[in-house]
């Protein structure tokens, strides 16, 4: 990606949740698995793009201390009380240096093929309507009844997606489309939700199984598993 595309690629990752559904001592996104904390092997796998000129991480200042040393082209940001507000801060610092585009990649996502971070950097800056990486749903899908868990209702999994992240997009407009839809909008779970409210209709690129979201205790056992084999063989 050079200057004369006029696209400049700055990578925001979302790194102040408290990992509640983890029910560990610590944030999730620093638990460590093979001597590293997770949010290091996720900036590691979003660096080798050489397209991303510079990452900007959203933490809770209380949890800055829990990281050894910053890499280098890596600065932080304060985050917010959602998710969504931690990604504006990013959003907000990558613009007043200039940047672009923004890659939004969870913290909480460690394995990232680097096909797929290669694939989502391209669709989401070849277009105006950005790009995010998604998987087809592959299990069928029941509704739950309100009050018990009986099924209420099969749902047709036809063109249903599970988002996953990086998030592709021009800085200006989702910042605009976050804006617009506002921070505590509940309906405000990713980039690609603001993008859609403005009238965006972003691509989606082919993720994978192995790019989890480290969510709950059982986790960590298949994110290890997949860092290994990543490590072993690459
Ligand atoms: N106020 C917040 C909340 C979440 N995140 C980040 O957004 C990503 C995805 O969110 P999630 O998996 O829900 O993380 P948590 O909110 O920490 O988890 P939980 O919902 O279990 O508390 C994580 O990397 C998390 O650190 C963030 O930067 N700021
Ligand atoms: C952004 C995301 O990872 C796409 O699936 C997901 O929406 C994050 O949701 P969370 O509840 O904040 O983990």
């Amino acid at each position: 990606m050079s200057s004369s595309s006029g696209i400049k690629l700055a990578a925001v990752v979302p790194a102040a949740g408290t990992g509640s559904r983890m029910q560990s001592e610590q944030p999730k996104q620093f638990i460590e698995i093979q001597s590293q904390p997770i949010l290091s092997h996720t900036l590691a796998a979003i660096q080798r793009a050489p397209q991303v000129q510079r990452v900007f991480v959203a933490v809770n200042p209380t949890a800055i201390n829990l990281y050894p040393r910053w890499p280098e082209a890596v600065e932080t940001v304060s985050g917010g009380e959602s998710r969504a507000e931690s990604v504006l801060m990013g959003l907000k610092e990558a613009a007043r240096q200039g940047f672009s585009h923004a890659l939004v990649h969870d913290a909480a996502r460690p394995c990232l093929p680097l096909s797929v971070l290669l694939d989502v950097i391209e669709q989401g800056t070849l277009q105006d309507q950005g790009a995010i990486v998604a998987l087809p749903v592959r299990d069928t899908l029941k509704r739950a009844q309100a009050d018990s868990l009986t099924i209420s209702s099969t749902v047709s999994r036809e063109r249903l997606w599970q988002a996953q992240t990086p998030q592709v997009f021009a800085i200006k407009p989702l910042i605009a489309a976050i804006n617009k839809m506002g921070v505590a909008h509940p309906g405000l779970t990713d980039e690609a939700s603001a993008m859609e409210f403005a009238g965006y209709q972003p691509r989606l690129v082919m993720g994978s199984y192995k790019n989890i979201k480290v969510t709950f205790p059982e986790d960590i056992e298949l994110v290890s598993y997949y860092l290994n084999e990543e490590i072993n063989h690459s």
